[in-house]
């Protein structure tokens, strides 16, 4: 099976290494053709605990060529959804879309193709061109969005691996929407307070502040049920010593998924009437604070 990965950032070259490795004929389609260049000489190597190994797709800067990949699947950032969409139009390829947050699923609505999200309850950081660690091990979730569900029939068993499961999920817009709001409470405190995930837990004070911007997420969403706060408090346990994507897209100069994550949750307010200081509070100040 022919598959496509744009975008060779932490989620791409994990998921270009692991397809590769389960027998496809990957090809990853990076922004810049160094970083092409780099990965057709040198290949994608994976760490995992003590474990490195490196797996050879082929990798063409994306927008050069109509893909003839059987599957495509999106690993930018939500804000770069918009630039890779434009190359897609001649498209044959189902569309799988790996984001945080919750605005592609509109866009994904308008496309020709069948398109699904996977889910993603990987941890993964870039170390290089061509170096992926993998920091947490977990598995991805397929939901269809549009499109014949036979159009995906065989996604699940093809791409699945033992070390590198695909779960297929009915209720996929229950699962994002459980994510999100785990996004929500943890990625906006931790980038305005400097902390990593686990203060959010210990310090009393910023617990009690993640609470609040819980309870105003949930009752926007209609998610007030005791476990997802649970579930946040978790996430925030299990990833303790982790720098949130957020945050280190502050640290780093880049643009974060502000916008995806808090804009999001913005907008159903608006839609259903239900105020949301709080939120709007997080989202102006980080927005002020990526300048
Ligand atoms: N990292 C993680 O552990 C997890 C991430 N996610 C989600 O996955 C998505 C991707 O995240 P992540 O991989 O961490 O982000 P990265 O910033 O590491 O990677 C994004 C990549 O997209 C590339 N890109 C941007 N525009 C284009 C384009 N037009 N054509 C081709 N490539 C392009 C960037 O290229 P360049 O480097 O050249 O700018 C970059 O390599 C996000 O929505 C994130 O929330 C979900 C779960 C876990
Ligand atoms: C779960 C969490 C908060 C882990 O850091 C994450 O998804 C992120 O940082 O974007």
């Amino acid at each position: 099976m022919k598959v496509g990965i744009v975008g060779g950032g932490a989620i791409g070259l994990l998921f270009a290494y692991y397809i590769q490795r389960a027998g496809h004929a990957v090809t990853v389609y990076t922004r810049t053709k160094e970083q092409a260049a780099y990965i057709q000489r040198n290949g994608i190597t994976c760490i995992r605990g003590e474990r490195e190994h490196t797996a050879f797709p082929r990798a063409v800067v994306w927008g050069l060529q109509i893909p003839q990949d059987d599957y495509l699947l999106v690993a930018v950032k939500q804000y770069d959804i918009p630039a890779v969409i434009r190359h897609l139009s001649d498209a044959k390829s189902r569309l799988v879309f790996l984001q945080n947050g919750m605005s592609h699923v509109e866009l994904m609505q308008q496309l020709r193709q069948p398109a699904a999200v996977g889910i993603v309850e990987h941890g993964a950081k870039r170390e290089g061109p061509g170096t992926v660690r993998h920091t947490g091990p977990g598995l991805t979730r397929l939901g269809i969005v549009s499109g014949e569900a036979a159009a995906f029939a065989d996604a699940e068993g093809l791409f699945h691996m033992e070390s590198f499961p695909f779960v297929e999920e009915n209720d996929w817009q229950g699962v994002l929407q459980g994510k999100l709001i785990v996004n929500v409470c943890i990625n906006p405190l931790t980038a305005l307070y400097r902390v990593s995930n686990g203060a959010l837990l210990q310090n009393p004070h910023l617990q009690s502040a993640m609470r609040q911007v819980f309870l105003e997420a949930a009752h926007v969403l209609g998610m007030e049920d005791k476990e997802h706060w649970e579930r946040v408090c978790h996430v925030c346990e299990k990833t303790a010593a982790n720098t949130s994507s957020m945050l280190a897209d502050l640290q780093a100069g880049r643009e974060t998924e502000i916008d995806a994550i808090v804009g999001y949750l913005l907008g159903e307010s608006e839609k259903s009437g239900k105020a949301a200081p709080l939120l709007s509070f997080l989202y102006q100040s980080v927005k002020g604070l990526q300048g």
